[in-house]
C-alpha cells in the first residue's frame, strides 16, 4: 500500500472518537467517518510507521448497524453527526465498548460497570449551537451551518438538522437570507478578510428563552439594528430574550469576543433543571442537552450517595449546577471553583435565586485555587473540560484525601489518562456509568466513582531496579502516557517513551540513570526527529516541566 492507492476494505470497529478501522492485506487502516460492518472504498493519504490512514470515498455496502430512516439530508456531507446513520441501540453498544476498551488498555481496574443511559431524546436535544459562516462550495453562495467533513471553508447550510429544534433552522434561514440580500462576505480565515464568522444560538429547553450572538470581524458592512429587527420579526416557538453582536479579529477559529454589544434584551437566558433555576450568561458553560443533563446529574447524585452534612467541592463548576444539586440534597457546605468569572457570578446568583445559602462559588484556576481552600472535603466532584485535569491539579486534589471523588468526563481518553494517576495513588475505581448525552455524535459522558481504598502493603511485592525506571513520573510534571496523548492531540504525531526520555535528557529533566539507554555500546537507537522533538517540548511546556 502506498499514498493515493484506492483500496476496498471492511470496517471492523471504531475506536474513540472517530477512528474506524479495518484491515487491508493484513495491515490496519484507519478510515474516519465509517461505520463497523460497512464495505468502503478509501484512498490512502498517510502512511507512517504508526499506521495507515485512508480517506473515505464511497460506501460500497451498508452495514447491518445502520438505520433505514431518520437521517437528515446533510449526513453525507456534514461534519456534525458522525454516527448519524447508526441505529441507536448499536450506537449505545459502540460507545460503551469504546470506553471499556480505553479504560482496560490504561490498566484501570473497574469494580462495577453499570452500562450506558440513553438520552431522553435522540433528536432536537441541543440547547446551544455554534453555526459557522462560509462557502457552500468553493466560491459558491454564502452558507450558514456546520462545516463540511474534512473541509476548512466549506459549510453545509442546515435545513433539516435533527439534533436541533425548528427554531434554530428558522433563525438560520432568516439570517442567511438577510446577509445574502446584502451581499455581506464571510470572514475568510486564510486571507483574514470579510465579516461574518459565527452565529451562536442558545435556547432554554424548559423556558423557551432564546439568546442569539452574532460574531463578526470588525468589518461590519451592514446595519446591526436591521439585523436585530429581522430576528425579532421571525415567527418562532420560543421567545428571543437577548441579541448580541460580538467582534472578534483573532486568527483562531473559535467563538470569542474582543468586544460585545447588547442589541436587544439581556446577555443571558434562563434554564430549569429539576426544580432549580439557572441563569446562563453568554460565554458560560452549560450542558448542551438540558434533558440529558438531568440524567447525567442523576447519576452524579446516585454515585455521591447520601450527602447530608457533607462538605462537597464542585471543581470546574461552570454555572454551579452540580454544586447546587448537592446543596439541595442536603450538603452541609458546597464550594465551587470555575475559571470563567461571569459563570461564577451567575453561579452565586443562581444559588441565591434557588435559596441555597450554603454554596460559595469562587473564580480562578483549579490548579491554583485549591491551595486557598481551608476546608476538608468529604466528597469532591470534578467535571473538567475536554483535556481533563492538569496533572499537578490531580496531585493537589488527591492530597485532600477525600474518601470519595466523583469524576464526570466528556472525553474518555483524558479520563483514562487521569484515572491511571488516581489509581496509582490509591483510589479504587468503584463504579462507571455512561450517559449518551449527544446521540448521533461521537461524544459520550462518563461518570466514575472513586473511593480511597486502603492499600495493604503486605500483599504487594514488586521487584525492580530504580536505575531502570524513570522516577520523575512520580514526582512533578506528566506521565509518559499523558505526554503521548498531548502530542497526539495537538500535533497528530505519535511519540515513543524512548523519544520522550531523549528530550527529557536534553532538557535536563531527571530520567532514571539507565532508563531507555542502549544496553550495549555498539547497539544503535533511533533518534527523535526534530518535528517530534518540537511537539514533545511543547507538551513539557504545557505540563510545566520546562
Ligand atoms: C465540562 S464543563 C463543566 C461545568 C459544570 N460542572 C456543568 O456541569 O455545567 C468544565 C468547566 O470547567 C471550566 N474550566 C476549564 N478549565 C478550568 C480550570 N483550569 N480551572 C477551573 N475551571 C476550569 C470551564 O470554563 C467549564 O465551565
Amino acid at each position: 500500500m502506498k499514498k493515493k492507492d484506492e483500496i476496498i476494505l471492511e470496517i471492523a470497529d471504531v475506536n474513540f472518537p472517530n477512528k474506524a478501522y479495518g484491515y487491508y492485506e493484513g495491515e490496519k487502516v484507519i478510515v474516519k467517518n465509517a461505520v463497523p460492518g460497512q464495505k468502503v472504498q478509501a484512498q490512502v493519504f498517510k502512511k507512517r510507521g504508526s499506521g495507515v490512514e485512508a480517506r473515505l470515498q464511497e460506501v460500497i455496502e451498508r452495514s447491518p448497524m445502520e438505520r433505514e430512516t431518520g437521517m437528515c439530508s446533510h449526513y453525507a456531507l456534514c461534519g456534525g453527526c458522525t454516527y448519524q446513520t447508526m441505529r441507536h441501540e448499536e450506537e449505545l453498544r459502540l460507545k460503551e465498548r469504546q470506553v471499556k476498551r480505553l479504560l482496560e488498555n490504561a490498566g484501570i481496574c473497574v469494580q462495577s460497570w453499570e452500562g450506558i443511559v440513553p438520552a431522553p431524546s435522540e433528536t432536537g436535544y441541543r440547547n446551544k449551537c455554534e453555526f459557522s459562516f462560509g462557502d457552500e462550495e468553493k466560491d459558491g453562495d454564502l452558507a450558514l451551518g456546520m462545516r463540511k467533513r474534512m473541509s476548512y471553508y466549506e459549510v453545509v447550510t442546515l435545513k433539516d438538522c435533527n439534533i436541533v429544534d425548528a427554531d434554530y433552522l428558522r433563525i438560520i434561514e432568516g439570517t442567511l437570507q438577510f446577509f445574502q440580500e446584502r451581499k455581506v462576505p464571510f470572514y475568510h480565515k486564510a486571507r483574514h478578510d470579510g465579516s461574518l464568522r459565527h452565529l451562536v444560538v442558545r435556547k432554554g429547553a424548559a423556558t423557551g428563552e432564546i439568546l442569539i450572538n452574532l460574531v463578526t470581524s470588525s468589518e461590519v458592512p451592514f446595519s446591526v439594528e436591521e439585523f436585530k429587527d429581522m430576528l425579532l420579526g421571525l415567527e418562532l416557538d420560543g421567545s428571543v430574550c437577548g441579541i448580541l453582536h460580538s467582534v472578534n479579529d483573532g486568527l483562531a477559529d473559535v467563538v470569542k469576543s474582543d468586544e460585545m454589544r447588547l442589541l436587544y434584551g439581556r446577555d443571558f437566558f434562563m434554564e430549569k433543571l429539576f426544580d432549580l433555576e439557572f441563569k446562563v450568561s453568554v460565554y458560560s458553560f452549560f450542558q448542551t442537552n438540558s434533558a440529558g443533563a438531568e440524567k447525567l446529574y442523576s447519576i452524579v447524585k446516585e454515585f455521591a450517595g447520601d450527602v447530608a452534612d457533607k462538605t462537597v467541592f464542585d471543581l470546574y463548576c461552570g454555572t454551579g449546577t452540580i454544586g447546587q444539586i448537592m446543596a439541595e440534597a442536603g450538603s452541609k457546605k458546597v464550594i465551587g471553583i470555575e475559571l470563567i468569572e461571569e459563570a461564577v457570578v451567575a453561579a452565586n446568583e443562581n444559588a441565591k435565586r434557588n435559596h441555597l445559602e450554603n454554596c460559595t462559588f469562587l473564580a480562578g484556576d483549579v490548579l491554583k485555587m485549591v491551595d486557598e481552600l481551608k476546608e476538608r472535603p468529604d466528597l469532591i466532584i470534578v467535571d473538567p473540560p475536554r483535556d481533563g485535569i492538569h496533572p499537578k491539579a490531580i496531585g493537589k486534589i488527591i492530597a485532600f484525601g477525600a474518601p470519595e471523588i466523583v469524576y464526570v468526563s466528556c472525553k474518555p481518553t483524558s479520563l483514562a489518562r487521569d484515572l491511571e494517576i488516581f489509581q496509582q495513588e490509591g483510589y479504587q475505581v468503584e463504579r462507571v456509568k455512561l450517559m449518551d448525552m449527544f446521540p448521533r455524535t461521537v461524544h459520550v459522558e462518563t461518570v466514575v466513582l472513586l473511593s480511597k481504598g486502603e492499600v495493604d502493603s503486605k500483599k504487594i511485592r514488586v521487584e525492580f531496579s530504580l536505575e531502570d525506571m524513570d522516577m520523575s513520573e512520580f514526582q512533578d510534571g506528566a506521565t509518559y502516557t499523558q505526554i503521548k496523548d498531548y502530542v497526539l492531540e495537538h500535533s497528530g504525531l505519535k511519540v515513543s517513551n524512548l523519544y520522550i526520555s531523549q528530550i527529557k535528557r536534553k532538557c535536563g529533566i531527571e530520567v532514571g540513570k539507565n532508563y531507555n539507554l542502549p544496553k550495549s555500546e555498539d547497539s544503535r537507537q533511533p533518534m527523535c526527529p526534530p518535528e517530534k522533538e518540537k511537539a514533545i517540548r511543547e507538551a513539557f511546556k504545557y505540563f510545566g516541566m520546562i
